[in-house]
């Protein structure tokens, strides 16, 4: 089924997702914007990784839809080239080396051994890439779920928590990496816990607590509200006070 080109490239629509008695998320309804990092934020728990999980089709909505170019994930042809994700860096096969993962997942989706390779070299990975992933960082493994995200070249990006376990360095080269994705005009909707960093990356922040959307607005608008107070970042302030806001900010 070919995808519509006229919508949004990633868009959740009045999405409810339960667990049984337990509500993850409550009628989540925005889009990710092209061109732009969209920060998704929210205590544990509040339905981050559940969203992107939807979106994904590795769980099923209870209502609403979460859609990519306008399909279900599962209705997408060729899915490596609509949406790439980072969920778990850590679930890899701990006896296979970076390249042959890569190489692997590259071929089942039917993109080049020599895009797979480059990928490496781009997320740092050339010199480990011969190496069995059992022993790789954290970090390491990091960059090497942003290359499988990376292969089919897609126009949506979904991370969760990619800046985990990444050194001063990595994050340096991740804020670069993450700057150039968005000047080429994709669709960067990334999770994190991680205040400081998300300030100086993301565009727009979409804010969840258990399950609902409290914000779902541009970072000027957050950091002029909540500005930095030495010992806590701008975006942390809003944040918390999000959290106890009595009305949902939108704009
Ligand atoms: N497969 C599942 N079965 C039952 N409950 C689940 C399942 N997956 C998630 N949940 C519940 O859904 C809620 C949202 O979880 P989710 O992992 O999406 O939160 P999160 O915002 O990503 O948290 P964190 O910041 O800790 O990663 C939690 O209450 C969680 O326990």
């Amino acid at each position: 089924m070919r995808s519509d080109p006229t919508a949004p490239d990633l868009a959740f629509t009045s999405l409810t997702k339960r667990f049984g008695a337990v509500v993850a998320l409550d009628d989540v309804t925005f889009t990710a914007p092209p061109g732009t990092v969209t920060a998704l934020v929210g205590p544990n728990g509040s339905g981050k990784t559940t969203l992107m999980r939807v979106a994904l089709g590795l769980a099923t909505p209870t209502s609403g839809q979460a859609l990519v170019a306008g399909r279900r994930y599962r209705h997408l042809d060729e899915p490596l080239t609509r949406i790439g994700a980072l969920l778990d860096a850590c679930a890899l096969n701990p006896g296979l080396t970076g390249r042959t993962h890569l190489r692997w997942l590259a071929a089942a989706g039917g993109v080049p051994a020599a895009r797979a390779d480059a990928l490496l070299e781009q997320v740092g990975l050339g010199a480990a890439a011969r190496r069995r992933v059992g022993g790789w960082s954290l970090g390491m493994k990091q960059r090497l779920g942003l290359a499988v995200a990376l292969l089919g070249d897609p126009p949506v990006l979904m991370l969760d928590e990619p800046m985990n376990g990444l050194d001063p360095e990595g994050m340096a080269w991740f804020r670069g990496l993450v700057r150039g994705l968005r000047a080429e005009g994709r669709s960067i909707l990334l999770s994190s816990h991680l205040m400081r960093e998300l300030e100086g990356i993301a565009d727009r922040v979409v804010v969840l607590n258990r399950g609902r959307i409290v914000a779902d607005t541009s970072m000027a608008s957050l950091l002029a509200d909540g500005p930095d107070t030495g010992d806590r970042p701008g975006l942390e302030n809003a944040y918390l006070r999000l959290l106890t806001a009595p009305a949902q900010v939108r704009s």
